[in-house]
C-alpha cells in the first residue's frame, strides 16, 4: 500500500501495523519463506519494469541495473531462504558448570515495528535489500524510499501492494518532512541508508524512543596502491569501482594514494581503463549503455564546485573533464596534482571524480587515512601480504577489500556496514536479520538441588567457605 504524505495517513498505518505486528511475531519460519519467495517471483517477473524506473530516475545502463540492482537484491533473497530456517531456530549455549543441570539457548524474537528509510542512488537494491532481511526476521515494515526517485519509489509501492498484506509492509513516499514525522513514532527498529549529516538526525530523533539504528551511511573510503602491483589490473578494478553509477556508490573509491614509483604508469593505464570501459562516444546520447548521469543538476553543480575549485588550485586531468549540464553527464574523471586543503579531499565526492595522490613511505599514507574520519571501506593492492596486513592493523573501516573495489557490498555472507561517521550497525545476510532481531537469552534451570542454591543467604560460616572455594577457582 502507498499512502500519501498526511500524518493522519502515518497515524492510520502505524495503528495498523502495531496491532499486527504482536500477530505475526507468531509468523512462522514458512510463512516468511512464502512471502521472500513470492518477493523474488515478482522481482524476476517485472525485471523490465524495474529497469525502466531506474532509468526514468537516473539514466542507470539496464545491463547495470540488472547487476548492481536486481542481481545483488536476488541473491540477497535466495541466501535468505536458504539460511533462514537455521537463523530463526534454536541456537543452543554450551553448559556453564555453576549452573549445571541447566539448559541454555538464544531464542531468536522479531523486533517488532521496521522503519526503512532508503536513498536515491541504488533506489531499488537499497530499499528491498534491508526488507529482505526485516521480513526474514519476521518484522512488519514501514518503507520510505527516496522522493529523488520517484519513479522507482511508485514501482516499489506497486510491487509492495501486490506481494505483501497492508498491514505487514506499507510504502509511504514523501521527503524529508515525512522522515520526520515517521521519527515521531515509537518503532522498534530503524534501518537509515544515506549521509552522515542526516544520519545523525535519524539517531536523534530515534533516541526519544530508545529505538535501535542501524546507519548505513558514506564517506571517503581511499585506495592505497603498493608498489610493484600489476598496474593494468589495478587500474581496471578501481576504474570500474569508482565510476559504476557515475561514482554515485558509498562504496566507491573517494580518492587514490598511489606509491610515486608507480604513480606515471598508473595515470597511463587510468586513461586505458576509462577509455575501454566508458567511452565519451556516447557522451550525450540517450540510450548510452555503458555509463550512467549524475542525479540532479544540483548534485552535477555541487560536483563542477568541487571540479573547478581543483583546477583553480593546480589539479590536472589526467583523462575525462567533459561535462554536459544539459544531459546531467559529467565524464570519468581522474585528477592529479592535489593540494590537500581542496573541498574534493575533505568532504565525499559521491560522482566521478577520482583524485590521486602519491606516497614514498607507508606510515605517511597511513597517518594521512587516519587524519580522516574512518571510511566504509579501505582498498588495498599489493602482491605482499604483510603490506596489506600493515595497512588493516594500521587503520580502521567498516569493511576492507585486497586487490578489488566495491565487490564486499554484493558477498551475503559478509556483514556490510560502516564504523565511527561512516555508519553502525551492520546489514546484509545473516547479519541483516540479526539488525531485525531481539536474541532473547533463554536459560531453563532445573528443579531440585542446583549449585547456586550454595549462594543463598544466610552467610554462615560455611557459606562463606563455599563462596571461598567458587572464588579460588576462577
Ligand atoms: N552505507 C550505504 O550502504 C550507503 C550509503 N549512502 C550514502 O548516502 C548518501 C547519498 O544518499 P542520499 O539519498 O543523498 O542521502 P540523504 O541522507 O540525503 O537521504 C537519505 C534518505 O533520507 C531522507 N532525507 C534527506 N534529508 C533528510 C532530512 N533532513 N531529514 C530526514 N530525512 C532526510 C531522504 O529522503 P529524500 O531522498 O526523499 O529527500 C532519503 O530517503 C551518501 O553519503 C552515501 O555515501 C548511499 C548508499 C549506500
Ligand atoms: C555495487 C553496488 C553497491 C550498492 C550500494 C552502494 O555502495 O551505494
Amino acid at each position: 500500500m502507498q499512502a500519501n504524505i498526511d500524518a493522519t495517513v502515518i497515524e492510520e498505518v502505524f495503528r495498523k501495523q502495531k496491532a499486527a505486528s504482536m500477530r505475526l511475531k507468531q509468523k512462522t519460519v514458512q510463512e516468511r519463506l512464502d512471502s521472500l519467495r513470492q518477493l523474488k517471483e515478482w522481482i524476476k517477473s517485472n525485471r523490465e519494469k524495474i529497469k525502466e524506473a531506474v532509468w526514468d530516475d537516473l539514466k542507470k545502463p539496464p545491463t547495470e541495473t540488472d547487476l548492481t540492482e536486481i542481481y545483488v537484491v536476488l541473491s540477497e533473497i535466495s541466501h535468505a531462504v536458504k539460511w533462514l530456517p537455521k537463523w530463526a531456530g534454536v541456537h543452543k549455549i554450551k553448559g556453564y558448570l555453576p549452573l549445571v543441570g541447566s539448559k541454555s539457548y538464544i531464542q531468536m524474537e522479531p523486533k517488532g515495528m521496521a522503519l526503512i528509510i532508503s536513498p536515491w542512488n541504488y533506489p531499488f537494491n537499497l530499499a528491498i535489500g534491508p526488507l529482505v532481511s526485516a521480513i526474514a526476521a519476521g518484522c512488519t515494515v514501514v518503507l520510505k524510499p527516496s522522493e529523488m526517485a520517484p519513479s522507482t519509489s511508485r514501482l516499489i509501492g506497486g510491487m509492495v501492494s501486490e506481494v505483501f498484506r497492508e498491514e505487514e509492509v506499507t510504502v509511504i513516499e514523501g521527503g524529508p518532512l515525512v522522515v520526520q514525522t515517521l521519527l515521531s513514532k515509537p518503532f522498534d527498529h530503524v534501518f537509515f541508508t544515506g549521509s552522515p549529516a542526516v544520519g545523525k538526525s535519524v539517531m536523534k530523533a530515534a533516541s526519544e524512543h530508545l529505538t535501535s539504528v542501524t546507519l548505513e551511511l558514506g564517506g571517503k573510503s581511499p585506495v592505497l596502491i603498493d608498489k610493484a602491483c600489476k598496474i593494468s589490473e589495478v587500474a581496471e578494478r578501481v576504474v570500474w569501482g569508482k565510476f559504476l553509477n557515475c561514482g554515485q556508490t558509498c562504496v566507491a573509491p573517494d580518492y587514490v594514494l598511489v606509491h610515486e614509483t608507480e604513480a606515471d604508469r598508473f595515470f597511463e593505464e587510468m586513461k586505458v581503463q576509462v577509455r575501454k570501459m566508458f567511452n565519451p562516444k556516447d557522451r550525450g546520447t540517450a540510450n548510452n549503455e555503458d555509463y550512467g548521469r549524475i542525479i540532479n543538476p544540483q548534485h552535477l553543480e555541487r560536483l563542477q564546485d568541487m571540479f573547478s575549485e581543483a583546477l583553480d588550485k593546480g589539479a590536472q586531468i589526467v583523462v575525462g573533464g567533459e561535462v554536459d549540464k544539459a544531459g546531467n553527464y559529467m565524464a570519468p574523471t581522474v585528477l592529479r596534482e592535489i593540494r590537500t586543503d581542496l573541498k574534493l579531499m575533505q568532504e565525499e565526492i559521491f560522482g566521478p571524480l577520482l583524485p590521486v595522490l602519491t606516497y614514498s613511505d607507508i606510515d605517511e599514507a597511513i597517518a594521512f587515512i587516519n587524519s580522516k574520519p574512518k571510511p566504509l571501506a579501505i582498498y588495498v593492492f599489493t602482491e605482499e601480504d604483510f603490506f596489506s596486513d600493515y595497512v588493516l592493523t594500521h587503520t580502521s573501516s567498516g569493511t576492507a577489500v585486497i586487490n578489488d573495489c566495491a565487490v564486499q557490498f554484493g558477498h551475503p555472507g559478509l556483514p556490510f556496514g560502516g564504523v565511527g561517521q561512516s555508519g553502525m550497525g551492520k546489514s546484509h545476510g545473516y547479519y541483516g536479520f540479526l539488525a531485525f532481531s531481539n536474541q532473547k537469552a533463554v536459560l531453563h534451570q532445573k528443579t531440585g538441588f542446583t549449585p547456586v542454591r550454595n549462594l543463598y543467604p544466610p552467610y554462615g560460616f560455611k557459606k562463606r567457605k563455599i563462596v571461598s572455594l567458587f572464588l579460588r577457582f576462577k
